[in-house]
This record gives structure tokens, sequence and C-alpha cells, in this order.
């Protein structure tokens, strides 16, 4: 059902819905290359993978960078680590420096001081420990040119028996070691020598004593360490003056020299120390000139093998007047290098998150084009129940208008402006209220609006101005979110259902030939009257009247002149009676009058008399005159019957009195009548009951071979056991079942039963004769009757000639051509037909050859005449003639004598049945029969009786 908002937008139909898809892209061709290649693009792949890409680029550089920062943080620590080592042996130095300071302090306060006194000053040092690059600490004394004597004989004197000065070459001023310090062998070897005889200690001698400031040689090979090879040392300066600590000019200090303290310090032993032997992550190196021009550092401090320098510093260190270059290295076991895996970790860290981030947006953009597809699906689904309910509202062939809530008409469907017979233009925003034609359908769509759902039918216009006809409307309040939203009317033309049923209603109750109350109506009809007189203590009249001889008017001049007149008999009997009374047909050319508020017998009596009367003066129907005669018969209540049905059997059955007595005239029930029609209801209550409870089975007669005396068929006959009559054959209890319908039902069960039991012989005694089954009238009339043969062998097994189905000729000359179509029928499912008392209807030539007949049976009665000598052989023998000249074969039925059969035989009939053979017998004797027959065929002979 359309929404009311979009109840005016145009029929579907006529204006398709764009493909919204195709409205937003442009032509294939117009469209930017670029567009193309995004809207080309598989995004749940190449996001993942721009991500993945983009990801490692950023962790690559998160590594480069971390690795630079991690590099500069390292160089920091490293600078400060090696200002520490650089401050350490600055600060060494200087404390060396100090000692020979110190020492020369001495030297300056006590010119005079023997080598013992200086030896303690040494001591009190303490050097190995607080000084272990200091080998020694010696004092060597100013000599002017000349005055060496004097120095040899002071030290001598002082108890250096061998002191002397070496080596003996003299320059003009002598510097000569006079005391060291600690005193032992390789020391003492010093004692004596002049240090300005050697270029690089003169050097250093001279600066120091100029400046008054420590000065160092550079390094050298100590004298005590030339036999050892210990490595490089240097020696440390500080002159000593005469008076003033440090005179104040450079010819002042020349001139107050008096000599220098000399510190010999091993660099080994200076630096060691200075890096913990367990952090080995500085290496040191000192260089007395610029690395680049050093063959060799004058100290390396230890290092592991293969270690590789990472960062590298250059430091100067001011010694002795001198500057030496340190060089200090980043070794990688240090704690610099502790970082190192940052920058790896970040790459792989990195690495895993883009992979993880291109995974997850893999997942998202798949579940997203996932759920855009399934949107699409959906959109499409939704769009297709909605042109699908669009259409379904328009094709549908029920009226339908969307009324919104202040009543105008929204939308409505073809159905409805067709209904209402106006155009669809037309009522679309019109109030519906007031266009309804009665005020019925205004009230019901007023509560419907207010929300009560209402239905009605009316038979006014459905809206003013249209088409008037039957309508059923229904008003359906639409309630959404809690809100009514609109009414939905439903519109349905019933006039021609209303106009159906009421001619269903009429068709039920009335015959449609001649307009008169059918059946149905009389009984009603009947029942009124009936109530009517109990009431009023009057009777009621049932006339049953016959037209006598109507069939041969039928078959002779067509059943349309039949029909017609019917209808005339029909107007005559109507006109001649009081409106309270009434008549009917039952069908055929039987009718009924149902006279009310009889007070005695002869009122009915003058009814009958009446209807007579009428119909005594001649018909002309056709150009053509004749008269018909009635036979009636008169029941009445209450003497003859209570109820409808009593009343009309015995009014049926004085009827067939009337007839016997010579048509005509009226009958009334006799009370032997009362009680025959009493027997025959009691009949038919007891025969339903047979049918129920089994009591019918069959018997059968064989068919003898005139000559042969050979069993040829069987004929199977019904038998009901009544529980309390005993036996009952089938004249008394047909009728009934015929009159009642009951025969349908009996006749299936005789068809199935016969069929079974040949299955039964066949298997028992390799049956192959035919077994006869009588049909009656309405079986064959019923239609089903082919159908039903069919099932009977198929069940059974049997394929069709093992079956002989008899049929009367008075049930076949009723309607010969569906006669002929149903034995046709018959004839293709292969069972044998054979026509039953055949010679008793009065137009049995004329048909013959048109029906597909197999066997003529020639009825009892001739044959009966035969003996009796009532008439001659001419019936039989024509009848034997004709099935000769047709191809038929012919059996005589009912023989009794010897004398019949011989002069059946005499006719050359070919078979015949009868008591002379044997009576209709049960299945057990038909099966001894049957035993001897499969031994050998006995001669003619006679089987015991029924
Ligand atoms: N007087 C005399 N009668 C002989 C002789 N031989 C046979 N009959 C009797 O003649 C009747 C032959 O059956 P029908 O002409 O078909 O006449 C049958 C048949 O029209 C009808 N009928 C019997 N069984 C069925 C049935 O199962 N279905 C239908 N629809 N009708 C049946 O009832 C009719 C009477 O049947 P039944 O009483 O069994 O009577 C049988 C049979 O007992 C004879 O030598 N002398």
């Amino acid at each position: 059902m359309p929404e009311p908002a979009a109840a005016s937008k145009a029929d579907p139909k006529l204006d398709p819905k764009p493909d919204p898809t195709a409205e937003s892209q442009p032509a294939a061709g117009s469209e930017p290359s670029f567009r193309r290649f995004l809207r080309n693009l598989n995004l749940p792949v190449a996001v993942p993978v721009l991500a993945l890409i983009a990801g490692a680029g950023l962790s690559v550089m998160a590594m480069l960078h971390s690795g630079r920062l991690l590099h500069r943080e390292e160089e920091h620590r490293f600078a400060a680590r090696v200002e520490e080592i650089h401050g350490q042996l600055a600060d060494r130095l200087r404390v060396y420096e100090q000692v020979a300071r110190s020492a020369a302090s001495l030297a300056m306060t006590f010119p005079d001081l023997h080598w013992t006194q200086w030896s303690r000053f040494v001591e009190a040092l303490d050097m190995p420990q607080r000084y272990p690059g200091i080998i020694s600490i010696a004092y060597a004394r100013a000599v002017a040119a000349g005055r060496a004597g004097d120095l040899v004989a002071s030290m001598r004197a002082a108890g250096l028996s061998d002191f002397r000065i070496w080596p003996e070459t003299a320059g003009a001023e002598r510097v000569v070691n006079i005391f060291t310090a600690p005193v032992n062998e390789g020391n003492v070897r010093a004692i004596g020598f002049d240090m300005m005889s050697e270029a690089v200690r003169r050097s250093a001698i001279e600066r120091a004593r100029d400046t008054g400031e420590p000065a160092a040689t550079r390094a050298i090979t100590l004298k005590i360490d030339e036999a050892t090879g210990a490595g490089p040392a240097f020696i440390l300066y500080q002159a000593t003056y005469r008076g003033d600590p440090l005179p104040p000019s450079l010819e002042a200090r020349r001139a107050s020299f008096t000599g220098v303290v000399l510190t010999p310090v091993r660099i080994g032993p200076l630096v060691d120390g200075l890096i913990d032997a367990n952090r080995r992550d500085t290496g040191i190196e000192i260089f007395d000139v610029p690395p680049a021009d050093a063959e060799f550092p004058l100290y390396r401090s230890r290092r592991p093998l293969d270690s590789t320098v990472a960062i590298s510093l250059m430091r100067e260190l001011p010694v002795g007047g001198r500057v030496w270059t340190v060089r200090y290295d980043s070794l990688p076991d240090g704690l610099f290098t502790a970082h190192d895996w940052v920058p790896g970790a970040l790459l792989a860290g990195g690495l895993a998150l883009s992979l993880a981030l291109a995974l997850v947006l893999r997942m998202a953009l798949v579940t997203h084009s996932r759920a855009v597809v399934l949107a699409g699906e959906m959109t499409a689904s939704l769009r297709l129940q909605e042109a699908e309910r669009q259409q379904l509202f328009t094709q549908a062939p029920l009226g339908i208008a969307l009324v919104g809530a202040d009543g105008l008409v929204l939308d409505c469907n073809p159905a409805f402006a067709a209904a209402a017979g106006l155009p669809r233009q037309e009522l679309l925003g019109t109030d519906l209220r007031l266009r309804f034609g009665d005020q019925a359908s205004v009230f019901a769509l007023e509560a419907a609006l207010q929300g009560e759902s209402g239905k009605l039918e009316s038979d006014q216009p459905l809206l003013l101005g249209g088409r008037r006809s039957h309508f059923s409307l229904h008003f359906q309040p639409v309630i959404a979110d809690g809100a009514q939203k609109f009414v939905l009317a439903f519109a349905e033309d019933i006039g021609e259902k209303r106009r159906a049923e009421q001619h269903i209603q009429y068709l039920a109750h009335f015959d449609a030939l001649t307009g008169l109350p059918n059946r149905v109506l009389l009984y009603d009809r009947i029942a009124q009257a009936l109530r009517e007189g109990r009431r009023d203590g009057t009777k009621v009249a049932v006339l049953f009247i016959d037209l006598d001889r109507f069939k041969v008017i039928n078959d002779s001049l067509g059943h349309s002149f039949g029909d017609e007149v019917l209808r005339s008999v029909a107007r005559r009997l109507q006109s001649g009676l009081r409106e309270s009374d009434t008549v009917g047909r039952l069908g055929g050319d039987e009718f009924l009058i149902v006279v009310r508020r009889v007070m005695e017998p002869n009122d009915a009596a003058c009814v009958a008399e009446k209807v007579v009367a009428h119909l005594a003066s001649p018909f002309a129907v056709g150009g053509q005159n004749f008269v018909v005669t009635p036979s009636i018969g008169i029941s009445l209540y209450p003497d003859d019957a209570e109820d409808p049905e009593g009343l009309i059997r015995c009014a049926d059955i004085a009827m067939y009195h009337a007839k016997e007595q010579g048509r005509n005239g009226f009958r009334f029930v006799t009370k032997e009548m009362g009680a025959k029609s009493r027997e025959r209801m009691d009949l038919e209550g007891s025969l339903r009951q047979a049918i129920r409870d089994g009591q019918l089975f069959l018997v059968y007669q064989p068919q003898v071979d005139t000559l042969t005396g050979r069993i040829v068929g069987l004929e199977a006959l019904i038998r009901w056991r009544h529980p309390d009559e005993g036996m009952i054959l089938p004249g008394r209890f047909l009728p009934v079942a015929e009159e009642t319908g009951l025969v349908l039902a009996m006749g299936d069960w005789v068809l199935f039963e016969a069929c079974a039991q040949i299955r039964r012989w066949r298997t028992r005694f390799d049956l192959s004769i035919p077994v006869a089954v009588n049909v009656s009238g309405a079986q064959f009339r019923d239609g089903q009757l082919p159908a039903k043969v069919a099932r009977a062998l198929d069940a059974n097994g049997l394929s069709g000639p093992e079956l002989e189905i008899e049929v009367t000729e008075s049930t076949l000359i009723d309607d010969v051509e569906s006669a002929a179509a149903t034995l046709a029928a018959l004839k293709q499912r292969g069972v044998l037909i054979a026509l039953d008392d055949f010679g008793t209807g009065y137009s049995s030539l004329s048909y013959l050859h048109r029906l597909p007949i197999d066997k003529l049976k020639i009825d009892r009665s001739f044959i009966h005449d035969l003996s009796t000598g009532a008439s001659d052989s001419s019936v039989p023998r024509a009848i034997v003639g004709l099935g000769r000249s047709l191809g038929l074969s012919v059996i005589a039925e009912g023989v009794e004598t010897q004398e019949q059969l011989q002069l059946l035989r005499d006719l050359a009939c070919e078979s015949y049945q009868g008591f002379l053979f044997s009576r209709p017998i049960p299945v057990e004797e038909v099966e001894r029969l049957l035993e001897k027959l499969t031994a050998v065929q006995p001669p003619v002979q006679s089987v015991s009786a029924e």
C-alpha cells in the first residue's frame, strides 16, 4: 500500500523511477580518467596497501630519526663523560705540578738542605699511593762555570764520596742532579748528571728558569728506563731562585736561578685508573703532537679487541707549558650504545602497527563494502516491493481508496474509480463524506476517521453522480507510530454477486423450465400448510399429477416441443387454482398441487376435477393440436401421512393406481396404499443400513451354450440377507434404491465386488468366461460409470473383457446420444456390453446399430410366452436374426423347460440362462461348478436350485 505522501505521485508504469546509479554516473566516454580510476579502484585492497606502505615509510623515518636522536644523545653523554675524565686528568697533572712546586719551595727555603732531608720530604709524600705516575723527585743545582769543583767538594763532604758531575763536557752553565728520592739503584745512577748536557732537558730547564712555571719535556725515555724499555715519560721541571720565590723579570729570574726540581713522570701510571676497569666505555689516546703527525701515541688505554669507535672527541691538555692532544673514543659495549635497539624496535613496531592497521582497514572496508552491497540489495528489494505494492494497488480487483484524516481522497485505484463510476481524477482531493450516496456510509466513514473500523453493504450509488449498484464497503483506519495516518476504504461491487445469489436462490426453489416451485420449495410449502393444518385442525391435500403418455410426445416430437407442452400445462394448472394453493413441478412430467385448508376429501376431489377439466381442451403447440391427460393421486393430511415426504409418496402410489385404472382421472390414497408407502419408507431405512452393515451379497446365474451345454458366462445378481426378514430379492428393494438414489452406492459396491470375485476365480480356476453385472439407469446416467468401471478393473488387475455390463433397453432410449458416448467409453476400457430385457422397448431397432453392443438378451417374457403358447416365436426369432445380421450374440433369459430350450435350439439362439440349467447360486456353488469345469466339461445337466 503506498504512503499517503506518495499517493499523488504519477503511476510508476507511466513514470518509471530512474535508476539512481545510472543518474550518478556520467557517460563512460566523458568521465575523467582519474575519476574512472578512482571508481574502479578496489578500495578494500588499495586502502590497506596504501596504509601499509605509508606506515612502513613512517616507521623507517621514525627509525632513522630516533637513530639520529640517539646518536646525538650519545654524543652529549659521551662529551660529558669526556669532560669528566679530561678534568680528572688535568687535575692529576695540576697536582703533580703542585708536588714539583712544593719540592721547589722546600729547596728554596732551605738552600743547604741535606739529601737525607730531601729523602724524608719525598717519602712523606707517599708517591706510590698518591702520585703513582711520579717516579722520583730530584733536585738539580745550577752550577756556574768554574764552580763545579765546589759542588763536587760539598757533595762529597755531605757523604756522597763518589759524587762526580757527568758528562765531563762542561757547558757555560750546568744544572747538576744532586738529590733524588726515593733512593734506589736506578735513581742514584742519575746523581751528578748535568742535565744541560742533553738538549731536550736543557730546553725544558731553560723554559722553567725563564718562566718560573713548571715546564715539561716532550715525551722521552728516561735514563733509568733505557735498560727496561718502560713506556714513555716526561720530566717536569720547576725552577728555584734565590731570594724571591718568583723573581719578577726574566733577567732577575736568570740571575737568581739556583736550580730545578725535576719530577720524571711515567705517562701510563699517570693516566691509568681514570677509566674504571669494569667500565671500559672510553678509550684514551694521548699525543704529544697533533695525532695526524704522530707516529704513535704517548698513551693508549686498554680497549676490547675488535671494538669499533662510535664517537671520538679531541681535547687539549696543557702539560708544563706544552699542549698534549687527548683523543677520547666511545666504545661500543659501553652505556652509550645501550639504546641501540630502539630504532630497530621502532621500525619493527611501526611495521607491525602498519600491518595491523592495514588488516583492520581491510576488515573494516570489506565489512563496509559488504554492508554497501547488502544495503544495495536491500534497496533494490525495497524498490521491488514498492513497485509490487504499487502494482498490487493499481491492479487489485478490489476498489481501494486512501482517505486522509480530513476525509479527503488522497488516492484511489482504478477498481475504486470503476466501482464508483467516476474518473479517478474527479475523485482525488474531494471529501468522500460529501459524496457518499447514503447516510450509513457517511457515518461508517466518520467512525473510521475516529479510529473505528467498520463494514457495511449499501445498494445506493457508491458516490453521488456515480453508478448505482450493490456495494460492500469496508473502512479500516491505519495507525502508525501511535497516530492515525489515514483510512483505507475498500469498495467491492457485489451487484453481480447479489444477482447471482438471487438467481441461485431462485433456481434452488423454482423450476427453471416452468417457473413453478420445485421439489424443495414444494416440500417447504407442504410443511407450512401442515403447520397451518395442525394449528387450525384443517386438512391438507397433495395432488400428484403425472401426464399420461408424455414420454411418447417427448420422444416423437422432440424435447423442445415437450418443454413447451410442460410450460403450457404449468400455466393451465396455475390459472385454475386459488392463490393459497401451490402448484409445483417435481421433475419430468410430474406436477404437484398443495391445497390448504381442506375441510373434507371432496374439496381435494374438486381441485382434481378442475385440473382434469383444465387440461382437457387440446393444446396447440408448434402448429399441432393434441390432448394431454393427467393421472392424479391425492393424499390427505392427516389421514394418509403427517409429513411432506409421506404425503408425496402416498399420492405417487395413488397416481399409479389412477394410471392403472385407465388414466385421465384421480384416485385417493387407500389404506393399502398407505401401508405400502410406509413399508417403502421402512425399506429405505433398512436398505441404508444394509449397505452400511454389509448385508448385501452377490449370487451368480450361469449362462449356457444351447447346443453343447457348456457354461459360457455368469450373471451377478444382488441379494439382501435381511436380519429379520431373511432373503430379499432385488424386485423388492431395487425400486426403493432407485427412488432414493441409494442405487448408486449399491451399484458401486456390486461393481467392485464382482470384479474382486472375478480376480479370485481367475487366480483359482483360471476363469476365462465373462461375468455380467447389471447397471441401473441412474448409474448409467450418472456420468461416472466408465471411470468407476475402470477403477474397479484396475484395482483388481483386470483388462476388461472379463466383465460384461448389462444395460436395460429402457435405460438407453431416454437419451441415445449420451448413452452411446457412455457405452463407447466402456468399450474403450475393453468391457463387454449386453442389452438386457431386449424386445420390451418400442424403438429397439432404430437405435441398435448406433450402439457398441456385444450381446442381446431376449426378455424372459418372450421365452415364457413360448412355452405357454401365448404368442408365437416370432419375437425371439426376429431378435436372433437381428443379432446375427448385426454380428451380436444372443442369449435367452428365463428358460425353465426343455421345450423352451428346444425351441431356442431350433431358432439357433446361441445361449440361454434360466432355472432349467441353474437358479442364481451363491459363490461356493459356483466354485463347485467351476471345479468340475476345469476338470472335464460336463454334458448338459441342471444344477441345484437357489
Ligand atoms: N421366472 C424366472 N426367472 C428367472 C429365471 N432365470 C433367471 N431368472 C430371474 O431373472 C432375473 C434376471 O435378471 P434380470 O433380467 O437382469 O433382472 C434383474 C435385474 O434387472 C435386477 N438386478 C438384479 N441384480 C441387480 C444388480 O446387482 N444391479 C442392478 N442394477 N439390477 C439388478 O433385478 C432383476 C431381477 O433380478 P432377480 O430377482 O435376481 O431375477 C433374475 C433371475 O433370478 C427363470 O428361468 N425363470
